[in-house]
């Protein structure tokens, strides 16, 4: 168990104030005042529903050790030690990595921001670095990993003390590597402050989450806190080709590298064909062909490539092992009807550039008679504008399209569909259907797709849940279209 004196906790913390006996014993640390107990340091935040310091008092009650907080009550407890700080999730940020022994100073940790492609290239540059025979981990969206074992998710950057205690236990297992999603989120509540990164990425930036941070400016200045806070010895790595990517690294004091698929950069590659069974690309002077499909996959290859040139291994080596990887659990993920010769394609588009660009791939690969069904939703609880945005544009892409519920969470799945509808103009509406169950939308896909036509499912990829007014009901897209598909084939 761990035991540490408060003190030893504070070392990078800006304190304010302090009360109460400071050599006190820490035994835990907690951001929920549910789980407050003896020894237990608990940290109140300011949330988006509730506020932590609400909790104080009733944690006190159960015996905590110790208190972090931006505001102390009106009644301190003799026996509780109260640290004020400014900031409550910064300081909860060093006081989680300090409490398990900064575990990301032993690693070459990398980081992975961006709209999207954070998963696949947090996933490949693990199956890289395992397959180059290190011992690493991983934090994704998908799933945690530490070598082969996994551990679920709940987050894509889980908060500061369960992100440490993960590394930690990588460190535990022998990891000298990890790779880690940063969220746009996890960088504006301070989840990734008090870590040490040995590199971080820049994918791209486009539409999403502005329910959370307001404006695309504010979205724009979470994804860039990110590399303005890394140090001299790490690297920094944007795209080129991204209207963000160069102002990622514009304060940033970390060494800066570019890749591009269309100029000059530090790392270059240049597509050769983007066929269904794969990308040909040509870097460093060789063709390859890698088993990915889709050129926005050519980034994320060539984003991996370039961070683990940039870490010291051998480009070469890197080249021939990326060629064999496979994409990410939900990442354009084929299921395929061999009777009716139907591809089913399973993907995680669940933002509008994500979802052009999947459809735009499919229009790139398919044999001109093919056609493209669309089953697409949006969540509940998140980002509205992007509603409209995501069906006019599968309209305008597909031949066919079911609009139907992705996480309605707390909201009217037929409000979020209404949302939905409006932005797909008079010439395409003839295309989109509404179905709001999931599995019936599927089904409709399946029964207007003929032979070798193309049916998408996005937006849900790897999650096996629906989740409903709280409620995770199971349902897999994968399993569900292979279900449907193996009806067809009775
Ligand atoms: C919007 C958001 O990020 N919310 C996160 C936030 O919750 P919150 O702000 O709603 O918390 P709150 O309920 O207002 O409570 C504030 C504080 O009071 C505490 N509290 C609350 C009640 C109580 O009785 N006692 C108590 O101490 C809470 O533990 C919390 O520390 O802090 C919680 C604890 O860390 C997170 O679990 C929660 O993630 C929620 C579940 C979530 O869905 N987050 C998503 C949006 C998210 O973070 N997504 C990004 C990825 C997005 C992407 O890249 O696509 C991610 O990294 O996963
Ligand atoms: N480099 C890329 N550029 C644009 N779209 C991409 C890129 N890589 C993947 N996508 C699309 O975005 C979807 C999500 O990809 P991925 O899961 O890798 O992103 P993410 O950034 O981890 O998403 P999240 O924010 O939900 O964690 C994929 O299913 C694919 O449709
Ligand atoms: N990480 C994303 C996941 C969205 C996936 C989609 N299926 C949804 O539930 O909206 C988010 O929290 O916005
Ligand atoms: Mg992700």
């Amino acid at each position: 168990m761990i035991s540490l004196p408060l003190f030893s906790l504070l070392t990078d913390v800006n304190v304010l104030a302090q009360h109460g006996p400071t050599d006190v014993p820490i035994t835990g640390l907690t951001l929920d005042s549910r789980e407050a107990g003896p020894g237990v340091a608990f940290c109140a935040l300011r949330g988006t529903a509730n506020d932590g310091h609400k909790f104080i008092e009733g944690a006190v009650e159960k015996g905590l050790a110790a208190v972090i907080c931006e505001e102390l009550p009106a009644v301190l407890n003799p026996a509780t030690a109260y640290v004020l700080v400014a900031d409550s999730a910064e300081a909860l940020g060093h006081v989680a990595a300090a409490f398990h022994g900064h575990p990301s100073r032993q690693l070459t940790l990398v980081g992975v921001t961006g709209t999207n492609g954070k998963t696949t290239c947090a996933t490949l540059l693990h199956k890289l670095l395992r397959e180059l025979g290190y011992h690493a981990g991983l934090l994704s969206t998908v799933q945690n990993q530490i070598d082969e074992e996994v551990i679920p998710s709940t987050h894509t950057t889980p908060d500061a003390i369960r992100l440490n205690a993960l590394l930690a236990r990588m460190v535990a297992a022998g990891c000298t590597h990890s790779c880690m999603e940063v969220s746009s989120h996890a960088v504006a509540q301070h989840r990734v402050t008090g870590l040490r990164f040995a590199g971080g990425m820049f994918t791209n930036l486009t539409h999403d989450h502005l329910d959370y941070h307001g404006t695309f400016d504010n979205y724009l200045k979470a994804k860039k806190g990110f590399f303005d806070a890394l140090p001299k010895t790490a690297f920094a790595l944007t795209n080129a080709d991204d209207k963000r990517g160069p102002v990622m690294l514009q304060n940033t004091v970390a060494r800066r590298a570019t890749y591009s698929l269309r100029g000059s950069a530090d790392f270059r590659a240049k597509l050769v064909a983007n066929e269904v069974h794969g990308l040909h690309l040509e870097i460093e002077g060789r063709e390859i062909l890698f088993r990915l499909i889709g050129v926005f996959n050519a980034y994320n290859l060539l984003a991996v490539y370039g961070a683990a040139v940039l870490m010291g291994e051998e480009p070469t080596e890197v080249l021939t092992i990326l060629s064999g990887l496979t994409t990410a659990p939900g990442r354009f993920e084929p299921v395929v009807s061999a009777k009716q010769a139907i591809t089913g394609i399973i993907d995680y588009a669940h933002t509008p550039d994500a979802l052009e660009n999947v459809l735009q791939t499919l229009h790139e690969i398919r044999q001109p008679s093919q056609h493209i069904i669309t089953v697409v939703g949006c969540g509940g609880n998140r980002d509205a504008a992007k509603r409209p945005v995501m069906a006019n544009l599968a309209a305008r892409l597909s031949n066919n399209v079911i609009l139907t519920s992705d996480n309605p969470r707390f909201e009217d799945p037929a409000e979020i569909l209404a949302q939905m509808e409006a932005g797909v103009t008079a010439p395409d509406s003839a295309k989109v259907q509404t179905v709001p169950d999931r599995r019936a939308a599927i089904e409709a896909a399946v029964r207007l797709a003929g032979p070798h036509d193309i049916v998408l499912v996005a937006g849900k990829g790897h999650e096996n849940y629906q989740e409903i007014r709280g409620v995770k009901s199971p349902f897999d897209d994968k399993l569900v279209l292979a279900e449907i598909f193996a009806e067809l084939n009775k």
